[in-house]
Protein backbone atom coordinates (compact mmCIF):
# COMPACT_ATOMS: atom_id res chain seq x y z
CA UNK A 1 0.00 0.00 0.00
CA UNK A 2 1.15 3.31 -0.80
CA UNK A 3 1.23 6.22 0.99
CA UNK A 4 -2.02 7.34 2.35
CA UNK A 5 -3.99 10.33 4.13
CA UNK A 6 -5.23 9.94 7.61
CA UNK A 7 -9.02 10.27 6.11
CA UNK A 8 -8.07 6.85 4.02
CA UNK A 9 -7.01 4.94 7.08
CA UNK A 10 -9.72 6.07 8.97
CA UNK A 11 -12.00 5.26 6.81
CA UNK A 12 -10.88 1.98 5.82
CA UNK A 13 -10.48 1.05 9.67
CA UNK A 14 -14.54 1.69 10.14
CA UNK A 15 -15.57 -0.03 6.72
CA UNK A 16 -18.72 -2.42 7.76
CA UNK A 17 -19.77 -3.11 4.38
CA UNK A 18 -18.52 -1.76 1.34
CA UNK A 19 -20.25 -2.64 -2.00
CA UNK A 20 -19.25 -1.15 -5.48
CA UNK A 21 -17.10 2.14 -5.09
CA UNK A 22 -20.64 4.09 -6.64
CA UNK A 23 -22.46 2.57 -3.59
CA UNK A 24 -22.68 4.12 0.22
CA UNK A 25 -20.46 2.30 2.60
CA UNK A 26 -21.74 1.45 5.44
CA UNK A 27 -19.48 2.98 8.47
CA UNK A 28 -18.98 1.97 12.11
CA UNK A 29 -19.12 5.38 14.27
CA UNK A 30 -16.84 5.47 17.39
CA UNK A 31 -18.70 8.17 19.36
CA UNK A 32 -22.05 9.67 18.79
CA UNK A 33 -23.03 12.76 20.84
CA UNK A 34 -26.50 13.84 20.74
CA UNK A 35 -28.49 17.20 21.72
CA UNK A 36 -31.82 18.61 22.20
CA UNK A 37 -33.13 19.67 19.00
CA UNK A 38 -32.30 17.15 16.27
CA UNK A 39 -32.83 14.23 18.88
CA UNK A 40 -36.45 13.86 19.64
CA UNK A 41 -37.75 12.52 16.19
CA UNK A 42 -34.98 9.96 16.39
CA UNK A 43 -35.64 8.74 19.58
CA UNK A 44 -39.49 8.18 18.94
CA UNK A 45 -38.71 6.68 15.57
CA UNK A 46 -36.91 3.84 17.87
CA UNK A 47 -39.84 3.68 19.92
CA UNK A 48 -42.43 2.78 17.22
CA UNK A 49 -40.12 0.39 16.26
CA UNK A 50 -39.38 -1.18 19.55
CA UNK A 51 -35.57 -0.66 19.09
CA UNK A 52 -33.30 0.33 21.81
CA UNK A 53 -30.10 1.89 21.69
CA UNK A 54 -27.46 -0.41 20.12
CA UNK A 55 -24.40 0.79 21.91
CA UNK A 56 -25.35 3.57 25.06
CA UNK A 57 -21.59 3.32 26.14
CA UNK A 58 -20.83 5.22 22.83
CA UNK A 59 -23.67 7.59 22.74
CA UNK A 60 -23.38 11.10 25.28
CA UNK A 61 -26.23 13.42 25.39
CA UNK A 62 -26.04 17.18 26.63
CA UNK A 63 -28.36 20.01 26.36
CA UNK A 64 -26.39 23.39 24.56
CA UNK A 65 -29.36 24.93 22.32
CA UNK A 66 -31.97 26.30 24.48
CA UNK A 67 -30.62 26.71 27.64
CA UNK A 68 -31.29 29.74 29.16
CA UNK A 69 -28.17 31.49 29.97
CA UNK A 70 -29.32 33.86 32.91
CA UNK A 71 -30.36 32.76 36.72
CA UNK A 72 -30.99 28.29 35.60
CA UNK A 73 -33.25 28.36 39.51
CA UNK A 74 -35.74 29.83 37.38
CA UNK A 75 -38.67 28.39 35.58
CA UNK A 76 -37.78 28.09 31.74
CA UNK A 77 -40.12 30.20 30.23
CA UNK A 78 -40.11 29.24 25.95
CA UNK A 79 -42.23 26.32 25.86
CA UNK A 80 -40.95 24.49 22.61
CA UNK A 81 -37.42 25.01 24.37
CA UNK A 82 -38.92 23.45 27.79
CA UNK A 83 -40.11 20.46 26.08
CA UNK A 84 -37.17 19.80 24.07
CA UNK A 85 -35.26 19.77 27.38
CA UNK A 86 -37.54 17.54 29.39
CA UNK A 87 -37.91 15.10 25.90
CA UNK A 88 -33.72 14.78 26.08
CA UNK A 89 -33.83 14.13 29.81
CA UNK A 90 -36.80 11.57 29.55
CA UNK A 91 -34.89 9.65 26.36
CA UNK A 92 -31.88 9.62 28.33
CA UNK A 93 -33.25 7.71 31.01
CA UNK A 94 -35.14 5.02 28.64
CA UNK A 95 -32.49 4.24 26.46
CA UNK A 96 -29.71 4.61 29.29
CA UNK A 97 -27.72 7.13 27.58
CA UNK A 98 -25.72 9.66 30.01
CA UNK A 99 -26.99 12.93 29.84
CA UNK A 100 -25.42 16.47 30.62
CA UNK A 101 -28.39 18.20 31.52
CA UNK A 102 -28.66 21.47 32.44
CA UNK A 103 -27.96 21.40 36.25
CA UNK A 104 -25.01 19.11 35.57
CA UNK A 105 -21.45 20.63 36.39
CA UNK A 106 -19.86 20.10 32.97
CA UNK A 107 -22.80 20.69 30.93
CA UNK A 108 -21.98 23.21 28.12
CA UNK A 109 -21.71 23.26 23.70
CA UNK A 110 -21.55 19.62 22.43
CA UNK A 111 -18.59 20.22 20.42
CA UNK A 112 -16.82 22.02 23.65
CA UNK A 113 -17.24 19.35 26.19
CA UNK A 114 -16.54 16.56 23.52
CA UNK A 115 -12.81 17.59 23.55
CA UNK A 116 -12.91 19.03 27.13
CA UNK A 117 -14.02 15.26 29.24
CA UNK A 118 -11.62 13.39 26.79
CA UNK A 119 -14.51 11.91 24.42
CA UNK A 120 -13.38 12.92 21.18
CA UNK A 121 -10.10 11.11 20.47
CA UNK A 122 -7.84 10.82 17.46
CA UNK A 123 -8.74 7.96 14.77
CA UNK A 124 -12.53 8.02 15.76
CA UNK A 125 -15.64 8.31 13.72
CA UNK A 126 -18.03 10.97 15.35
CA UNK A 127 -21.08 11.61 14.31
CA UNK A 128 -23.74 14.28 15.65
CA UNK A 129 -27.21 15.83 14.31
CA UNK A 130 -25.04 19.03 14.14
CA UNK A 131 -23.34 20.64 11.71
CA UNK A 132 -20.47 21.87 13.46
CA UNK A 133 -19.65 18.40 14.08
CA UNK A 134 -16.47 19.45 12.19
CA UNK A 135 -15.17 20.99 15.27
CA UNK A 136 -14.00 17.21 16.83
CA UNK A 137 -11.48 16.78 12.99
CA UNK A 138 -8.93 18.70 15.13
CA UNK A 139 -8.23 15.78 17.03
CA UNK A 140 -7.60 13.89 13.98
CA UNK A 141 -10.77 12.26 14.06
CA UNK A 142 -13.56 11.87 11.07
CA UNK A 143 -15.84 13.74 12.59
CA UNK A 144 -19.27 15.08 11.17
CA UNK A 145 -22.74 16.29 10.90
CA UNK A 146 -25.68 13.78 10.32
CA UNK A 147 -29.34 14.71 9.68
CA UNK A 148 -32.27 13.24 12.29
CA UNK A 149 -33.36 10.24 10.57
CA UNK A 150 -29.22 9.41 10.35
CA UNK A 151 -29.48 10.39 14.21
CA UNK A 152 -32.38 7.51 14.51
CA UNK A 153 -30.17 4.69 12.34
CA UNK A 154 -26.98 5.54 14.57
CA UNK A 155 -28.41 5.14 17.85
CA UNK A 156 -30.31 1.86 16.55
CA UNK A 157 -27.20 0.24 14.95
CA UNK A 158 -24.21 2.45 15.98
CA UNK A 159 -23.59 2.52 11.91
CA UNK A 160 -24.24 5.06 9.16
CA UNK A 161 -24.36 4.60 5.43
CA UNK A 162 -21.85 7.10 3.97
CA UNK A 163 -20.83 8.21 0.01
CA UNK A 164 -17.01 7.99 0.62
CA UNK A 165 -16.48 11.99 -0.09
CA UNK A 166 -13.04 13.26 -2.06
CA UNK A 167 -10.28 14.87 0.00
CA UNK A 168 -9.01 18.48 -0.27
CA UNK A 169 -5.48 19.64 1.02
CA UNK A 170 -5.26 23.24 3.06
CA UNK A 171 -2.26 23.88 3.37
CA UNK A 172 -1.13 27.46 5.00
CA UNK A 173 2.18 29.35 3.61
CA UNK A 174 3.64 30.63 5.50
CA UNK A 175 3.81 32.17 9.18
CA UNK A 176 1.34 33.29 11.05
CA UNK A 177 0.99 37.28 11.24
CA UNK A 178 0.74 38.88 14.64
CA UNK A 179 -2.87 39.43 15.32
CA UNK A 180 -3.98 36.70 12.40
CA UNK A 181 -5.58 34.37 14.65
CA UNK A 182 -7.13 30.54 13.36
CA UNK A 183 -10.57 32.34 12.83
CA UNK A 184 -8.97 34.36 10.63
CA UNK A 185 -7.40 31.82 8.54
CA UNK A 186 -10.80 30.17 8.39
CA UNK A 187 -12.33 33.14 7.39
CA UNK A 188 -9.90 33.45 4.67
CA UNK A 189 -10.18 30.06 3.16
CA UNK A 190 -13.95 30.89 2.75
CA UNK A 191 -13.44 33.80 1.21
CA UNK A 192 -11.21 32.27 -0.82
CA UNK A 193 -12.71 29.36 -1.71
CA UNK A 194 -16.48 30.54 -1.30
CA UNK A 195 -18.81 28.80 1.24
CA UNK A 196 -19.02 26.08 -1.58
CA UNK A 197 -15.37 25.62 -2.07
CA UNK A 198 -14.89 22.73 -0.58
CA UNK A 199 -18.58 20.96 -0.99
CA UNK A 200 -17.79 17.14 -1.48
CA UNK A 201 -14.86 17.26 0.09
CA UNK A 202 -12.88 16.09 3.61
CA UNK A 203 -10.09 18.92 4.47
CA UNK A 204 -7.17 18.44 6.08
CA UNK A 205 -5.51 21.44 7.27
CA UNK A 206 -1.45 21.15 6.69
CA UNK A 207 1.43 23.41 7.06
CA UNK A 208 3.83 24.75 9.91
CA UNK A 209 1.25 27.35 11.08
CA UNK A 210 -1.43 24.19 11.44
CA UNK A 211 1.19 22.56 13.45
CA UNK A 212 2.03 25.63 15.51
CA UNK A 213 -1.76 26.02 16.62
CA UNK A 214 -2.72 25.29 19.92
CA UNK A 215 -5.80 22.61 20.11
CA UNK A 216 -8.09 25.02 20.97
CA UNK A 217 -7.04 26.99 17.72
CA UNK A 218 -7.57 24.03 15.69
CA UNK A 219 -10.86 23.57 17.02
CA UNK A 220 -11.94 26.80 15.62
CA UNK A 221 -10.25 25.84 12.18
CA UNK A 222 -12.05 22.36 11.74
CA UNK A 223 -15.33 24.31 13.48
CA UNK A 224 -15.95 26.43 10.43
CA UNK A 225 -14.84 23.86 7.65
CA UNK A 226 -18.61 23.29 7.01
CA UNK A 227 -19.08 27.08 6.09
CA UNK A 228 -16.54 26.06 3.27
CA UNK A 229 -19.33 23.62 2.17
CA UNK A 230 -16.95 20.25 3.95
CA UNK A 231 -18.11 16.94 4.70
CA UNK A 232 -15.35 17.01 7.54
CA UNK A 233 -12.33 19.22 8.31
CA UNK A 234 -9.23 17.74 10.20
CA UNK A 235 -6.08 17.85 11.40
CA UNK A 236 -3.30 15.12 11.93
CA UNK A 237 -2.25 14.54 15.62
CA UNK A 238 0.75 15.02 16.71
CA UNK A 239 2.40 16.16 20.35
CA UNK A 240 0.17 18.91 20.43
CA UNK A 241 -2.60 16.66 20.26
CA UNK A 242 -1.18 14.15 22.62
CA UNK A 243 -0.78 16.66 25.18
CA UNK A 244 -4.41 17.94 25.35
CA UNK A 245 -5.79 14.64 26.24
CA UNK A 246 -3.69 13.04 28.64
CA UNK A 247 -5.18 13.29 31.65
CA UNK A 248 -8.70 14.05 30.33
CA UNK A 249 -11.58 12.43 32.10
CA UNK A 250 -12.43 9.40 29.21
CA UNK A 251 -8.86 9.49 27.61
CA UNK A 252 -7.23 6.48 28.32
CA UNK A 253 -6.04 5.41 31.48
CA UNK A 254 -2.44 6.19 32.30
CA UNK A 255 -0.84 2.68 32.47
CA UNK A 256 -2.17 2.49 28.63
CA UNK A 257 -2.34 6.15 27.43
CA UNK A 258 1.49 5.98 26.02
CA UNK A 259 0.27 2.80 23.69
CA UNK A 260 -2.36 4.43 22.32
CA UNK A 261 -0.58 7.42 21.95
CA UNK A 262 1.51 5.56 19.66
CA UNK A 263 -1.01 4.63 17.44
CA UNK A 264 -2.58 7.75 17.10
CA UNK A 265 0.70 9.25 16.06
CA UNK A 266 0.95 6.67 13.29
CA UNK A 267 -2.27 8.07 12.21
CA UNK A 268 -1.08 11.25 10.83
CA UNK A 269 -1.21 11.57 6.88
CA UNK A 270 2.20 9.60 5.39
CA UNK A 271 4.48 11.85 3.75
CA UNK A 272 3.83 11.94 -0.10
CA UNK A 273 0.10 10.88 0.54
CA UNK A 274 -1.62 12.72 -2.32
CA UNK A 275 -5.40 14.48 -2.29
CA UNK A 276 -8.08 14.88 -4.41
CA UNK A 277 -7.23 18.44 -4.31
CA UNK A 278 -4.54 20.53 -2.95
CA UNK A 279 -5.49 24.56 -2.18
CA UNK A 280 -2.53 27.09 -1.04
CA UNK A 281 -3.63 29.68 1.28
CA UNK A 282 -0.53 32.68 1.80
CA UNK A 283 -0.64 33.48 5.69
CA UNK A 284 1.70 36.11 5.06
CA UNK A 285 -0.98 38.29 3.37
CA UNK A 286 -3.78 37.75 6.00
CA UNK A 287 -4.95 40.70 8.13
CA UNK A 288 -7.73 40.24 10.91
CA UNK A 289 -11.01 39.29 9.03
CA UNK A 290 -14.41 40.82 9.07
CA UNK A 291 -17.49 39.62 7.68
CA UNK A 292 -19.72 42.17 5.96
CA UNK A 293 -22.35 40.57 4.31
CA UNK A 294 -24.85 37.02 5.00
CA UNK A 295 -22.57 34.32 4.77
CA UNK A 296 -19.25 33.84 6.34
CA UNK A 297 -17.86 33.65 3.01
CA UNK A 298 -18.46 38.00 2.14
CA UNK A 299 -15.48 38.85 4.59
CA UNK A 300 -12.62 40.99 3.74
CA UNK A 301 -9.61 42.50 5.89
CA UNK A 302 -10.21 44.92 8.56
CA UNK A 303 -8.36 47.08 6.58
CA UNK A 304 -10.15 46.69 3.44
CA UNK A 305 -13.67 48.42 2.37
CA UNK A 306 -17.50 47.38 1.72
CA UNK A 307 -17.25 46.22 -1.21
CA UNK A 308 -18.92 47.60 -4.32
CA UNK A 309 -21.37 45.14 -6.08
CA UNK A 310 -20.65 46.41 -9.39
CA UNK A 311 -17.48 45.41 -9.25
CA UNK A 312 -18.13 41.72 -9.21
CA UNK A 313 -17.22 39.25 -11.66
CA UNK A 314 -20.76 38.18 -12.35
CA UNK A 315 -24.52 39.18 -12.05
CA UNK A 316 -24.73 36.70 -9.70
CA UNK A 317 -22.36 37.96 -7.47
CA UNK A 318 -23.55 41.61 -7.81
CA UNK A 319 -26.91 40.47 -7.33
CA UNK A 320 -25.98 38.18 -3.69
CA UNK A 321 -23.74 40.90 -2.60
CA UNK A 322 -26.81 44.18 -3.41
CA UNK A 323 -29.23 42.08 -1.30
CA UNK A 324 -26.71 41.44 1.48
CA UNK A 325 -25.56 45.16 1.96
CA UNK A 326 -29.30 46.04 1.94
CA UNK A 327 -29.85 43.97 4.66
CA UNK A 328 -27.04 44.62 6.84
CA UNK A 329 -27.15 48.40 6.00
CA UNK A 330 -24.14 48.87 4.62
CA UNK A 331 -22.78 51.31 1.96
CA UNK A 332 -20.45 50.55 -0.24
CA UNK A 333 -16.74 52.27 0.16
CA UNK A 334 -17.57 52.17 3.95
CA UNK A 335 -14.11 51.25 5.86
CA UNK A 336 -14.60 48.55 7.93
CA UNK A 337 -13.30 50.52 10.55
CA UNK A 338 -16.17 52.94 10.27
CA UNK A 339 -18.95 50.52 10.94
CA UNK A 340 -20.45 51.26 14.59
CA UNK A 341 -22.03 48.06 16.55
CA UNK A 342 -24.72 47.88 19.54
CA UNK A 343 -24.05 43.99 20.34
CA UNK A 344 -20.85 41.98 21.45
CA UNK A 345 -21.28 38.64 21.45
CA UNK A 346 -17.78 36.64 22.54
CA UNK A 347 -19.24 32.84 22.72
CA UNK A 348 -20.15 29.75 20.83
CA UNK A 349 -18.68 26.50 19.89
CA UNK A 350 -16.34 28.67 17.26
CA UNK A 351 -14.85 30.84 20.12
CA UNK A 352 -15.93 29.45 23.62
CA UNK A 353 -13.03 27.85 24.85
CA UNK A 354 -10.88 29.23 27.73
CA UNK A 355 -8.05 30.18 25.39
CA UNK A 356 -10.55 32.82 23.71
CA UNK A 357 -12.05 34.44 26.54
CA UNK A 358 -8.36 34.75 27.94
CA UNK A 359 -7.30 36.57 24.67
CA UNK A 360 -10.52 38.37 24.94
CA UNK A 361 -9.95 39.49 28.23
CA UNK A 362 -6.23 40.38 27.66
CA UNK A 363 -7.98 42.74 25.49
CA UNK A 364 -10.66 44.23 27.83
CA UNK A 365 -8.47 44.95 30.87
CA UNK A 366 -9.11 48.00 32.63
CA UNK A 367 -10.75 49.23 29.99
CA UNK A 368 -14.89 49.78 29.52
CA UNK A 369 -17.38 48.79 27.27
CA UNK A 370 -18.26 51.50 24.83
CA UNK A 371 -21.23 53.70 25.73
CA UNK A 372 -24.68 52.37 23.91
CA UNK A 373 -22.76 48.69 23.38
CA UNK A 374 -24.52 45.78 25.06
CA UNK A 375 -21.84 42.98 25.56
CA UNK A 376 -21.80 39.46 26.64
CA UNK A 377 -19.57 36.66 27.00
CA UNK A 378 -20.94 33.29 27.40
CA UNK A 379 -18.52 30.52 28.41
CA UNK A 380 -18.73 27.28 26.24
CA UNK A 381 -18.63 25.03 29.10
CA UNK A 382 -19.48 24.79 33.23
CA UNK A 383 -15.56 23.79 32.98
CA UNK A 384 -14.55 27.12 30.48
CA UNK A 385 -16.53 28.95 32.92
CA UNK A 386 -15.46 27.70 36.20
CA UNK A 387 -11.52 27.60 35.09
CA UNK A 388 -12.13 31.55 33.74
CA UNK A 389 -13.28 32.57 37.23
CA UNK A 390 -10.54 30.89 38.77
CA UNK A 391 -8.21 33.49 36.82
CA UNK A 392 -10.28 36.57 37.42
CA UNK A 393 -11.42 36.59 33.64
CA UNK A 394 -14.82 37.47 34.80
CA UNK A 395 -13.97 40.70 36.93
CA UNK A 396 -11.90 41.45 34.03
CA UNK A 397 -15.05 41.19 31.73
CA UNK A 398 -18.04 42.41 34.31
CA UNK A 399 -15.86 45.67 35.59
CA UNK A 400 -15.45 46.25 31.96
CA UNK A 401 -19.30 46.11 32.12
CA UNK A 402 -19.81 42.75 29.67
CA UNK A 403 -22.45 40.48 30.59
CA UNK A 404 -20.97 37.19 32.56
CA UNK A 405 -23.33 34.29 31.28
CA UNK A 406 -23.70 30.58 32.06
CA UNK A 407 -23.00 28.28 29.29
CA UNK A 408 -24.70 27.40 26.19
CA UNK A 409 -25.08 28.37 22.60
CA UNK A 410 -27.28 31.43 23.47
CA UNK A 411 -26.71 34.20 20.75
CA UNK A 412 -24.75 32.13 18.12
CA UNK A 413 -28.16 31.05 16.92
CA UNK A 414 -30.67 32.36 19.26
CA UNK A 415 -33.18 29.90 20.19
CA UNK A 416 -33.18 30.82 23.83
CA UNK A 417 -33.66 34.62 25.22
CA UNK A 418 -30.46 35.92 23.87
CA UNK A 419 -31.54 37.64 20.68
CA UNK A 420 -30.35 40.45 19.05
CA UNK A 421 -33.23 42.95 17.95
CA UNK A 422 -34.10 44.51 14.53
CA UNK A 423 -32.06 46.27 12.86
CA UNK A 424 -28.93 45.98 15.62
CA UNK A 425 -25.72 45.16 14.50
CA UNK A 426 -23.22 42.42 16.75
CA UNK A 427 -20.16 41.94 16.55
CA UNK A 428 -20.12 37.85 17.59
CA UNK A 429 -17.47 35.54 17.90
CA UNK A 430 -19.52 32.26 16.36
CA UNK A 431 -19.52 30.78 12.70
CA UNK A 432 -22.55 32.36 10.91
CA UNK A 433 -23.76 35.25 9.78
CA UNK A 434 -27.18 34.36 7.78
CA UNK A 435 -30.18 36.50 7.82
CA UNK A 436 -32.25 36.48 11.29
CA UNK A 437 -29.62 33.96 13.14
CA UNK A 438 -29.02 35.72 16.21
CA UNK A 439 -32.53 37.61 16.43
CA UNK A 440 -35.04 38.78 13.29
CA UNK A 441 -33.48 41.56 11.50
CA UNK A 442 -30.25 41.16 13.21
CA UNK A 443 -26.96 41.72 11.54
CA UNK A 444 -23.94 39.82 12.14
CA UNK A 445 -20.42 40.59 11.50
CA UNK A 446 -18.04 37.19 12.82
CA UNK A 447 -14.77 38.27 14.24
CA UNK A 448 -12.11 36.54 16.51
CA UNK A 449 -12.58 37.34 19.77
CA UNK A 450 -9.56 39.39 20.16
CA UNK A 451 -11.60 41.78 16.99
CA UNK A 452 -14.82 41.47 19.25
CA UNK A 453 -13.63 42.68 22.33
CA UNK A 454 -11.57 45.42 20.77
CA UNK A 455 -15.16 46.45 18.99
CA UNK A 456 -16.55 46.12 22.08
CA UNK A 457 -14.90 49.26 23.90
CA UNK A 458 -14.07 51.27 20.78
CA UNK A 459 -17.64 51.13 19.42
CA UNK A 460 -16.96 50.17 15.55
CA UNK A 461 -14.77 47.59 14.60
CA UNK A 462 -11.20 48.76 14.40
CA UNK A 463 -8.04 46.87 13.60
CA UNK A 464 -6.71 44.98 16.67
CA UNK A 465 -3.05 44.98 15.25
CA UNK A 466 -3.04 48.80 16.61
CA UNK A 467 -4.83 48.58 19.83
CA UNK A 468 -2.41 45.97 20.54
CA UNK A 469 0.82 48.01 19.91
CA UNK A 470 2.80 44.51 18.69
CA UNK A 471 2.45 43.36 22.57
CA UNK A 472 2.16 39.54 22.81
CA UNK A 473 -1.30 38.27 23.02
CA UNK A 474 -1.25 35.38 25.83
CA UNK A 475 -2.88 31.63 24.78
C1 LIG B 1 -29.59 23.20 15.62
C2 LIG B 1 -28.56 22.53 14.77
C3 LIG B 1 -29.23 21.54 13.89
C4 LIG B 1 -27.69 23.51 14.01
C5 LIG B 1 -26.61 22.83 13.18
O1 LIG B 1 -26.72 21.73 12.70
O2 LIG B 1 -25.59 23.42 12.96
C6 LIG B 1 -27.03 24.52 14.93
O3 LIG B 1 -26.11 23.97 15.79
C7 LIG B 1 -26.40 25.60 14.12
O4 LIG B 1 -25.27 25.96 14.41
O5 LIG B 1 -27.06 26.12 13.21
S1 LIG C 1 -22.68 27.19 19.35
FE1 LIG C 1 -23.74 27.77 17.50
S2 LIG C 1 -22.76 26.70 15.84
FE2 LIG C 1 -22.14 25.73 17.74
S3 LIG C 1 -23.57 24.05 17.98
FE3 LIG C 1 -24.39 25.79 19.10
S4 LIG C 1 -25.74 26.80 17.64
FE4 LIG C 1 -24.47 25.41 16.44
Amino acid sequence: MGPRTIFDKIWDAHIVWQGSTAEPTLLYIDRHYVHEVTSPQAFEGLRKEGRTVRRPDRTVAVMDHNVPTSDRSLPIQDTIAKRQMELLAENCREFGIPLYDLHHPDQGIVHIIGPELGLTQPGMTIVCGDSHTSTHGAFGSLAFGIGTSEVEHVLATQTLWQQKPKTMEVRFIGERPFGVTAKDMILALIGQITTAGATGYVIEYTGDAVKSLSMEERMTLCNMSIEAGARAGLVSPDETTINYLRGRRFAPADDQFDAKAAEWLALASDPGASYDRVVEVDLRRLAPMVTWGTSPGMVSPITATVPNPDEADDADTREAIRYALQYMDLQPGTPLSAIAIDRVFIGSCTNGRLEDLKRAAHVIQGKKVAPGVRAMVVPGSGQVKRQAEALGLDRIFTEAGFEWREPGCSMCLGMNPDILSPGERCASTSNRNFEGRQGRGGRTHLVSPEMAAAAAISGHFVDIREIMENEEVPS
